[in-house]
């Protein structure tokens, strides 16, 4: 159970700006499960450096995590009669640890990584096999779950040249929770994982608790912008929502940089359905966006452009790397275009990373033609300049986990020569660790 202050459930934030903290029908359930986000818990009790602001998750390093010991509790739900709890070592011998009556609990002193399995002390049946991953310290045995978990296999990619079994072996299964716990589920004794539930609560993902704005925040960090940042000729187009253009922001070899790193990395846009009961968000195509994009993941964001681009980046929003996504590049070819549509949705607040806050767009290209970045509920249009670049919210400073709807926009197609742009996107939580784990597509 938790052991540290903390929310249970994702969706925390907005129920407090809600005034579900200190609303009579609420308070019960939100002080329970809902510390941290009605401010209930002691700063040093939360994961967050509260000084600098950095959510920063302890463990986000998934070596470290399995040097980290960790105590793990299962509960006997069953009917049936007593079940046997084996270490399975890694040289696959099985160490007896003892006796679970049905209506009780075992608890044991273990590292991430390592694999125990139930069995029915009577029949000697598996009941499961589990591994131990970082931050799931507990699991109630009972029937729902275990048929929850009784289909479960690997299935890999049809286009995937690896093999679970292999991979598992070699750690992955930590290292690469996300892609492993999805679909190598029975390799990795992770099928438990599988559901997003499971998987993706803020709580169990150790990677802290606070967002990086509270009500107010925003409005601050733009008071007085323009002269701050006037080396980029940062310029206030509006305010609530607040619209800010860079020019110069991006130097030519930035550019090069970040277009050299994903050279043949292009894909046709896509959306991400909802999660299916496997755990995967599977990609849609349609007619909303006709771009090209690709993403500037791990290996491409340390290399010397894209690094000094984020680094500014994240002094001028006051945002650590760890709530930001990949750096996203588009593509717009003559008559291609992203119809109007909002960044964020209401719903994010159940993903872990939380909604996203801002939007920070970098213009790669000059176009000949067409292709404006356009707001049609503010009547504001961004002609695409080389090296320059805009920054919109998506949510409201006073109200950090609300959509703010003002600031919904279109990319016009471009009707002549080609675009080259980016996308920026920061999340008002750490997203590096929902991203690790593949908790950041849609569940409903
Ligand atoms: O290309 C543009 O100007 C905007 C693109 C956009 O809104 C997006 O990718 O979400
Ligand atoms: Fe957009």
């Amino acid at each position: 159970g938790p052991s540290t202050c903390g929310d249970t459930h994702n969706r925390c934030l907005q129920w407090a700006h809600e005034g579900k903290c200190t609303n009579a029908g609420d308070k019960k359930y939100m002080r329970q499960n809902c510390a941290a986000s009605c401010e209930f818990c002691a700063i040093e009790d939360q994961v967050c450096d509260a000084e600098s602001k950095t959510c920063m998750a302890e463990s986000s390093n998934p070596i470290r995590q399995v040097d980290k010991p960790m105590t793990f509790t299962w509960w006997h739900k069953l009917e049936s009669g007593p079940m046997t709890v084996e270490w399975i070592s890694p040289s696959d011998e099985a160490v007896l640890l003892g006796t679970l009556e049905p209506g009780s609990s075992h608890v044991v002193n273990t590292f991430p990584d390592h694999v125990f399995r139930l069995r029915d002390a009577g029949t000697e049946r598996v009941i499961l096999t589990i591994r131990m991953f970082p931050g799931h310290d507990s699991m109630l045995v009972e029937q729902p779950f275990l048929d929850m978990i009784a289909d479960c296999e690997d299935r890999p990619a049809e286009n995937w040249s690896g093999s679970c079994a292999a991979q598992a072996e070699q750690g992955e299964c930590l290292r690469n929770p996300g892609f492993m716990t999805v679909f190598c589920s029975a390799s990795c004794h992770a099928c438990h994982l599988r559901a997003r539930e499971q998987r993706c609560t803020r709580q169990n993902l150790d990677m802290g608790q606070r967002p990086i704005l509270q009500p107010g925040d925003m409005d601050a960090l733009f008071e007085g912008f323009e002269s701050r940042w006037s080396e980029y000729n940062a310029t206030v187009l509006h305010r609530s929502p607040w619209i800010v253009t860079f020019d110069n922001f991006l130097k030519d070899d930035e550019i090069e940089g970040l277009l050299g790193q994903v050279e043949g990395k292009y894909e046709r846009s896509s959306d991400l359905g909802v999660a299916d009961k496997f755990g995967d968000n599977a990609k849609i195509i349609s007619d909303v966006r006709t771009s090209n994009t690709a993403w500037c993941t791990a290996d491409c964001e340390t290399t010397p452009g894209p690094a000094a681009i984020l680094e500014r980046i994240v002094k001028i929003i006051n945002v650590p790397l760890t709530n930001f996504e990949s750096i996203q590049v588009l593509r717009y070819q003559t008559d291609e275009y992203y119809k109007q549509h909002h960044d964020g949705s209401d719903g994010d607040n159940d993903l872990p990373g939380g909604p996203r806050i801002y939007t920070f767009f970098l213009y790669l290209s000059d176009v000949e033609e067409g292709g404006e970045t356009f707001f049609p509920k503010l009547n504001l249009t961004m002609k695409p300049r080389k090296g320059s670049a805009l920054l919109w919210p998506s949510v409201l400073s006073d109200r950090p986990s609300s959509m703010d709807s003002l600031t919904s926009h279109a990319a016009l197609p471009v009707t002549k020569g080609l675009k080259l742009a980016a996308n920026t996107w920061v999340h008002l939580f750490n997203n590096r660790v929902p991203n690790r784990w593949g908790c950041t597509g849609p569940i409903r």
